[in-house]
Order: C-alpha cells, then structure tokens, then sequence
C-alpha cells in the first residue's frame, strides 16, 4: 500500500505523466525546475534506459542536488543559449487557463525562468490546488519578484505605485534572521495585486522588469503544457491554445 498522502500522490502522477508523454527521444539536454513536484519527474527520469548521455540543467541548489542524488549527469546554464534544451520541467505555484503561472514559491524564479526560457518545450507539473480561474486569485502571498539587495527598499516603493496592495520582505525564516537570500544573493519581495486577469499578466510582468533593482519576477507565460495531478489519481491537461 503507497504511504504517500492524497496531495503526494497528485504530484506524482502528474510528473510521471509528463515525463513519458514529453521525455524526448534522443534528447540531450534537459532543464529541471524546483520544489517538491519536481522531485517526482526526476525520480521518473532517473527510472529511464536512455537518459545516461543526456545533460540535465537544474535552476537552483535543490534540483543541482536532485540531478546528482538521481545519478544523471549535471550541466550549467551558462553553456546554452535560446532552443537549445529540448525540454524543462518545472512546478508552479498557480496556473491560469491560459497557462500564465505564478513561480518562485521555492525562491529559484530566476533560473527558472533563464533555463526555461532555453527550452524548446516547457511542461509544467503541479497538483490540483495549483488550478485557478486568474493569477492571484489562490496564491495570495503575492508574486514573488527577486531583486538587488541594494535596491529592494526602492523597488518595494516602485511597487506600490504600479498598485500593489501589499509587499512583504521573504524572510530567511527561523533558520536565518533577516531576509531570505536567493541563490544569487538577492532578496525577494512577495508582492499581491490582487487577481490578475490572463490579457493583463504580460503587461504587468513588463512593468516590473523595467524598474531598476528588479532582477526578474514570478510571472510566466511561457507554458507550452501543464499537468495536473488530482486526489483520486486522476491527471487534468491543460494545453496552450486550448479553451480549458
Ligand atoms: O517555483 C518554484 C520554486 O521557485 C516551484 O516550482 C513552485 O513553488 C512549485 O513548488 P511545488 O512543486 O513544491 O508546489
């Protein structure tokens, strides 16, 4: 009998799903995204015959550990440029019909967003709860954006003038006093504006990129694919183009 609970499962098989639908043949280099459903899709991966050549390209501390913990082989991000990943996949954090999703409740948006941005194809793969008619209408810690220690008090006031209703310093939590600190040294302001229609997330993700101090920010809307696992087992995809 599995001993996994009914959300642990979800995330399974969503990411197993995806893995054997969209695992590349002959693929040879592959992006791995963060958090726990991630784990999954590795743990998938690393049961293959034909992964023993390809290079796997991870977006932070914890997916470096997980390609490694899997016996795949690690690469970096520094060696690859625009198409040339076959594949990333990544979780989300909430994910609209329109496949625009909210990451970086793990702290990693900003690699996530590089190495995804490198890949031909992007899958996402989350549980059920990560389903939602419009961004910031579940996840309402705010939308995670990373930025320069230097600036992050100049951003924070940036934010509230494009209408931001609150925004909170990610703190470092019991283990670290102070602010979280990403794996590229910045800080990360969670930041609400509420629920953000689908035709309004591409502007509002244009609109903080162009504040000074603002390294990248938790909006995606480069989802070519998303699975979602649900409590009985079942797995839900939502496609790009595709009337949900
Ligand atoms: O964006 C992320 C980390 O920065 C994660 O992919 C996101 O938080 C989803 O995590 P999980 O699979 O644990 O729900």
């Amino acid at each position: 009998m599995s001993t996994l609970s009914s959300l642990e499962e979800a995330k399974k098989s969503a990411a197993y799903r995806a893995v054997d639908e969209h695992f590349p043949k002959n693929s040879k280099v592959v992006g791995i995204g963060s958090g726990s459903t991630v784990i999954y899709a590795v743990e998938r991966i690393g049961q293959r015959d034909d992964v023993k050549d390809v290079i796997f390209v991870p977006t932070g501390f914890q997916s470096k550990q997980l390609i490694i913990e899997n016996g795949l082989r690690l690469g970096c991000i520094e060696e690859y440029g625009v198409g040339d990943l076959d594949i990333t996949f990544d979780g989300a954090d909430e994910v609209d019909p329109s496949l625009n999703c909210i990451k970086g409740g793990g702290g990693c948006l900003f690699q996530e967003k590089l190495v995804a941005s490198c890949a031909k194809k992007f899958v996402l793969v989350a549980d059920y709860t990560k389903q939602s008619t419009a961004l910031g209408f579940k996840w309402i810690q705010g939308i995670p954006i990373e930025v320069s220690p230097l600036a992050a008090k100049k951003v924070e006031s940036d934010l509230f003038r494009l209408g931001a209703k609150s925004v909170t310093w990610r703190s470092g939590g019991k283990s670290k006093a102070g602010p979280a600190v990403t794996d590229n040294g910045n800080f990360i302001l969670d930041t609400y504006f509420g629920p953000v229609e689908a035709k309004d997330v591409d502007a509002l993700d244009k609109a903080i990129k162009l504040l000074v101090g603002v390294i990248e920010t938790g909006l995606f809307n480069i989802a070519d694919i998303a699975y979602f696992g649900g409590s009985d087992g079942s797995v839900t995809v939502w496609n790009r183009g595709t009337p949900q």
